[in-house]
């Protein structure tokens, strides 16, 4: 899994009372950074197309609480979900299941950064984007994971929102107000999480199947996960040109868009296509869904520089 990390030099960080063999990587590696990434980005687009800018310094410390705080929901996802990432392969690794960080430490780790974050945030901007903060962050480490996640196969489509809340987060530090635009980021990100999801979970099915989560392709089967892929990509794609028919973004949004759109059109076709083991147990050769995963990556990404162009450098 990629926030694996081998063991490091012990006593790095050592705080909180860990055994001291858990190491500045591990204690980085619970905020699950790669993920995080892209949910700090689409945060940052969410303050920078908005009508005003704040200043410099309060612009990085609002990235600076997004990150903070989508990293201490992702530790106390860790926390939580420990008994289930050491039964699944792409997670046993992690600084927990690995017994190179006590479970409580990460607990406290994470609860003191979401608190951190959200002060710091309202301090610095105001109620509202803190209070979206800390709802996030609720919302990602105790309904979905502590109860979606392991009790239904629509984890992912309600659980989703958590993830697609930053763009507002962003937009209400710079305006304390919310508006069309935001919200329409918000649409995008939370019909785009499924068919990221999905993606994954057909070729990591087996995984999810013996940790018994009810993800999907374990419930549902592989040829109903790949239809619901291909049905939330048409619907992912109506809600993508909404900032257009706002007028909220000119021609460049709508013609890169309507092109990513496309290409994730696509991508779904070929994993509806793929008839590969369709019992939903064992896809770890399922290359469409490993490709359509990582395009779900790049759309986002490039969907939000899009916007960013659009709206920063030519309106
Ligand atoms: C509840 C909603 C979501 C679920 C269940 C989910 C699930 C996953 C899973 C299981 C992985 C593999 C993680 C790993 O190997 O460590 C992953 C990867 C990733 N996700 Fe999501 N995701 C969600 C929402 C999001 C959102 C909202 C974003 C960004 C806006 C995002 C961005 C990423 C990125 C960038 C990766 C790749 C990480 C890497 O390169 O290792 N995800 N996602
Ligand atoms: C501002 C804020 C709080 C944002 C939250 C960001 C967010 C929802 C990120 C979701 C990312 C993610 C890896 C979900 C997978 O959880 P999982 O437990 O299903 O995946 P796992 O098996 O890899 O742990």
């Amino acid at each position: 899994m990629s926030e694996a990390t081998p063991l490091a030099p012990s006593g790095l960080f050592s705080v909180l009372g860990d055994k001291g063999d858990s190491s500045l990587k591990d204690w980085l590696a619970l905020l699950k950074p790669r993920v995080i990434s892209l949910v700090v980005f689409t945060g940052a687009a969410g303050m920078a197309v908005a009508p005003q800018w704040p200043s410099i310094p309060i612009g990085l410390i609002t990235i600076l609480c997004i990150c903070i705080g989508a990293g201490a929901a992702g530790a106390i996802n860790m926390w939580y979900d420990r008994d289930i990432d050491a039964v699944m392969r792409r997670t046993n690794v992690r600084p927990i299941p690995d017994g190179r960080m006590p479970a409580d430490s990460a607990l406290v780790y994470g609860i003191a950064l979401s608190v951190l974050s959200v002060v710091v945030l309202w301090l610095a901007t105001n109620a509202l984007a803190a209070g979206i903060l800390a709802f996030s962050i609720f919302f990602y480490s105790v309904v979905y994971t502590m109860w979606l996640k392991r009790s239904t196969p629509q984890n992912i489509v309600i659980g989703g929102a958590a993830g697609a809340f930053p763009p507002m987060i962003g937009w209400a530090a710079t305006m304390n107000s919310m508006a069309v635009l935001p919200v329409a980021m918000f649409a995008i990100v939370f019909l785009w999480t499924p068919p990221h999801f999905w993606s994954l979970s057909l070729y990591a099915c087996k995984d999810y199947d013996k940790a018994g989560i009810p993800m999907l392709p374990v419930v549902k089967g592989a040829r109903h996960t790949r239809w619901q892929i291909l049905l939330y990509t048409f619907i992912l794609t109506a809600v993508s040109l909404w900032p257009s028919f706002a007028h909220e973004c000119g021609m460049f949004y709508t013609v890169t868009t309507s092109l990513l759109d496309l290409g994730f059109i696509l991508c779904a076709l070929r994993v509806l296509m793929d008839q590969q083991d369709a019992t939903g147990v064992s896809l770890t050769k399922d290359k469409p869904a490993r490709f359509a995963f990582r395009y779900s990556l790049a759309y986002l990404f490039f969907l939000f520089c899009g916007l960013l162009v659009d709206r920063v450098l030519l309106s």
